[in-house]
């Protein structure tokens, strides 16, 4: 039998960061999708087949006679580990010692602050879970998403895998969430082209954190009231184009907060003022920065911001938010 499950890339509206220290945030999953295809091996061997990652530095060395492969492959198996673990926790999970194969296509940037690694990682327990007859709720599967992204990362709020696996526009905090009421949310998102790893960028915020908690515990804790007020607004009955404009203030809030844990850089600053001075009525980091993307909103101005971020030079995605989480496609005898 094989599976094709899918599984949500998500933006991270307001929040990120300080919702590792336990504060709420707000996301969002979008239409970009990763899917993972599982089968069962009879050799009882583990193997994926990623087809999007690209592992810098391939080195090879020739002499007449011979070739030498010098590429570090740790740092691919590395790559690899979200995966690894969303198999091994499935397989613990269900009590059983087989192989299995996946193989992984995807529509996300990788590292790209847009929650490739959540996507890949519950698409994963997704598939092979239903391959092996395990019955698990999408709450189930996004606690397990959680733990490989606690394990690899070494720490995660738990906010990715959560959106990925049940869909739409939700409040998080501490691993509980709540759906907020569905708007249309007109957003560009810009990609700058490179990646920040999360791991890296969470670690370095948590540096700076324990070396000023004098500085970094205010910051924290406005970001969470900055949370707090934009989903009294989203709750509220306001005017549609009040509601959003206060939104606007609300992201360029979030993201001098994020600039001041240290996790903007110049491109993705350039992309967020470009995309304010086109007319979105707010523009911040979403993810975890240092490279990645920005999204920016912009009722009526979509076209004029995307191009705003092209000219600064990045990459504009226009996306819709994406009612579904995990989707089991298809299950082939
Ligand atoms: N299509 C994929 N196949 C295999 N692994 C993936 C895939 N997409 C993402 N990953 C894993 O997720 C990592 C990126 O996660 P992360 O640094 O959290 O950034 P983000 O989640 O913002 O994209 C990659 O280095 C890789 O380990
Ligand atoms: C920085 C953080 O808040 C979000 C990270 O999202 P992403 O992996 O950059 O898509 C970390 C987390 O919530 O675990
Ligand atoms: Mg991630």
């Amino acid at each position: 039998m094989r599976v094709l499950a899918s599984a949500p890339a998500k933006v991270i509206l307001f929040g990120e960061h300080s919702v590792v220290y336990g504060k709420p945030a707000i996301a969002a999953a979008i239409d970009l999708r990763t899917f993972v295809e599982a089968e069962l091996r009879d050799d009882g061997r583990i193997r994926i087949e990623a087809h999007d990652i690209k592992v810098p530095g391939l080195t090879v060395s020739f002499s007449e006679s011979e070739i030498y492969f010098e590429t570090d492959y740790g740092k691919a198996a590395e790559v690899l580990s979200y995966v690894r673990e969303a198999i091994n926790l499935v397989l613990e999970e269900a009590g059983k010692k087989t192989g299995v194969k996946v193989s992984i296509t995807s529509q996300i940037p990788v590292g790209a602050g847009l929650g490739s690694s959540a996507a890949v990682a519950i698409a994963t327990i997704g598939a092979v879970a239903k391959l092996l007859g395990l019955e698990l709720t999408r709450e189930e599967i996004a606690k397990l998403g959680h733990k490989v992204e606690l394990l690899v990362q070494g720490a995660s709020s738990g906010i990715d895998p959560t959106v990925s696996a049940i869909g739409g526009f939700i409040y998080y905090e501490k691993g509980r969430f709540e759906n907020l009421p569905f708007m249309e949310l007109p957003i560009v998102v810009g990609y700058t082209g490179s990646s920040g790893p999360t791991k890296e960028l969470v670690a370095m915020v948590r540096r700076r954190y324990e070396d000023m908690p004098e500085l970094m515990v205010p910051i924290i804790e406005a970001m969470g009231k900055l949370v707090e007020k934009a989903r009294d607004l989203i709750t509220a009955e306001l005017d549609e184009e009040e509601k959003l404009r206060k939104l606007g203030e609300l992201m360029n809030i979030n993201h001098g907060l994020l600039d001041a844990l240290g996790v903007s850089t110049k491109k993705l600053s350039e992309l967020v003022y470009a995309a304010r001075t086109a007319g979105a009525l707010g523009a911040k980091i979403t993810g975890a920065g240092g490279g990645g993307c920005m999204y920016a909103l912009a009722p009526g101005k979509q076209s004029e911001v995307a191009t705003a971020i092209t000219i600064a030079g990045g990459t504009p995605m226009v996306t819709q938010i994406s009612r579904e989480g995990l989707r089991v496609e298809a299950t082939m005898p």
